[in-house]
């Protein structure tokens, strides 16, 4: 150490007792390495600080739901859904899929489900939006306990748009969370092609078909039928038990400031215990990225009329469907208005035209529906407002009689009647 010093003097040219000459040989420890932490010290907090300014203009510019200012939808309004990234406007930067994956994935690494935990594709369900929709097999660690999921799948050949706005359906289910009356998502594959959302698996299917199934000639409670262990009856008091979590459901978006946009039967998925679970967000994450609804478009007989009149909208349009799905509950799945061609829907519900109170629906059911078919929004209930009134009902509803229609459904009659494309009804029910 002694030497090195005296060597440093040397090299300095200054004598052992210079004062000066100490400040000189110390200053790579008094002023050259401290200014050198400094300035790294600066420069790391302008790279943090331009960072952070970079997100919070993404925010910004991204219409998040917090500014959700409802604006009117395209003027296409015809029954076919545009699907899956038809229409979509964000900017894309990157222009190859392999790139855009690579960006885009961290995000949703926490969602990531290993592909090879994906054994086995049970059967094919339909052809959603977005692409073909699968029933798998999902292992779970425990080979004695394979679980069934759903796996919505991104349709091939996929662009970055589909690509993109695939992604977003994604993370648009990663941010509404976990609510028991809304599908779950459990997951997905998305770091390479093809993309999959892993859903969980509502094993009996949508409400339209379970109330096809319902309808029989049989009224006596004695000949209850069951297959796959649900019960294949509907009371009164059931109807109002499953509104009511369609309308949980409905509570839990518009505390998001989101609306659903396609209420109906068909959109509903029912467990054996009817616990029921809305599905066909596809409008919601529109509503979501856009503010709005614009490129896809559902069945006219289930719009308020300010959808029709291509006005904005909100949970309020929500509610007047929520009024054709209670009315679709009470007949057994019939097609709303069936003496009224599709497309003359809006010239009947502008002559203040509803719908007549089916003779299997009481009173107290039918003035609920009337509430939801006030032609001004403001004079319809909150699904809040509505779901006390569906409590209030639930208490004194009769939970004996089952609702019963005798005629079976044809499929292809219904979707004349119904506006609805025979291909675009995914119904799976069996005629018991
Ligand atoms: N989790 C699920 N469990 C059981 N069946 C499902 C599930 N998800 C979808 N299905 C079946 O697939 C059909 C279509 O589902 P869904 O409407 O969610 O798909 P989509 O056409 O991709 O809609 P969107 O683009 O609006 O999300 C449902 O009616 C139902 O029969």
């Amino acid at each position: 150490m002694g030497d090195e010093r005296v060597m440093t003097r040397m090299l300095l040219e200054c004598s052992l007792s210079d004062k000066l000459c100490v400040i000189q040989e110390k200053q790579y420890e008094v002023i050259i390495v401290p200014t050198f932490l400094v300035t790294i010290f600066l420069i790391l907090l302008g790279v943090i600080l331009w960072l952070f300014m970079r997100e919070q203009r993404t925010q910004q510019q991204r219409p998040g739901p917090r500014d959700i200012a409802p604006v009117p939808p395209s003027r296409d309004l015809s029954w076919e859904a545009a699907g899956c990234g038809g229409n979509v406007a964000l900017p894309l930067k990157e222009t190859s899929v392999e790139n855009f994956l690579g960006a885009t994935t961290p995000a949703l690494a926490k969602l990531e489900v290993p592909r090879e935990q994906l054994s086995e594709v049970l059967e094919q369900i339909c052809n959603g939006s977005c692409g073909p929709i699968f029933r798998a097999s999902m292992n779970t660690g425990d080979p004695s306990k394979p679980k069934s999921v759903i796996l919505k799948a991104l349709k091939e050949p996929a662009g970055p748009h589909e690509v993109q706005d695939f992604l977003g359906r994604v993370q648009f289910h990663q941010y509404l969370g976990k609510h028991k009356n809304l599908v779950q998502l459990e997951g997905c594959c998305t770091e390479k092609l093809p993309l999959y959302m892993v859903m969980e698996d509502v094993v009996h299917g949508d409400l339209l078909s379970f109330l096809w199934t319902c309808r029989r000639v049989s009224s006596r409670v004695e000949d209850v039928m069951t297959m796959d262990g649900i019960l294949y009856d509907l009371t009164e008091k059931q109807v109002y038990h499953i509104g009511k979590q369609v309308l949980l459901a409905l509570e839990f978006l518009q505390d998001k400031h989101l609306f659903h946009g396609d209420v109906a039967a068909r959109n509903i998925l029912i467990q054996s215990d009817l616990t029921a679970k809305l599905c066909g967000l596809g409008l919601a994450y529109e509503v979501y990225t856009r503010g709005a609804i614009s490129s896809q478009t559902i069945p006219l007989k289930w719009l308020a009329p300010e959808r029709l009149l291509l006005r904005p909208a909100g949970i309020k349009a929500d509610v007047w469907s929520f009024g054709i799905l209670l009315y679709e509950m009470v007949t057994l799945g019939a097609p709303p208005y069936p003496e009224v061609p599709p497309t003359s829907i809006l010239q009947h519900l502008q002559r203040r035209n509803i719908m007549k109170r089916p003779s299997s629906c009481t009173h107290t059911m039918y003035s609920i529906m009337k509430s939801c078919w006030r032609w001004h929004e403001a004079g319809r209930p909150s699904p809040r407002e509505l779901r006390l009134r569906l409590e209030a009902a639930i208490r004194t509803a009769d939970d004996k009689t089952v609702l019963q229609v005798p005629e079976l459904v044809v499929p292809e009659l219904y979707a004349a009647v119904a506006g609805i494309r025979v291909e675009s009804l995914f119904y799976n029910y069996s005629i018991l």
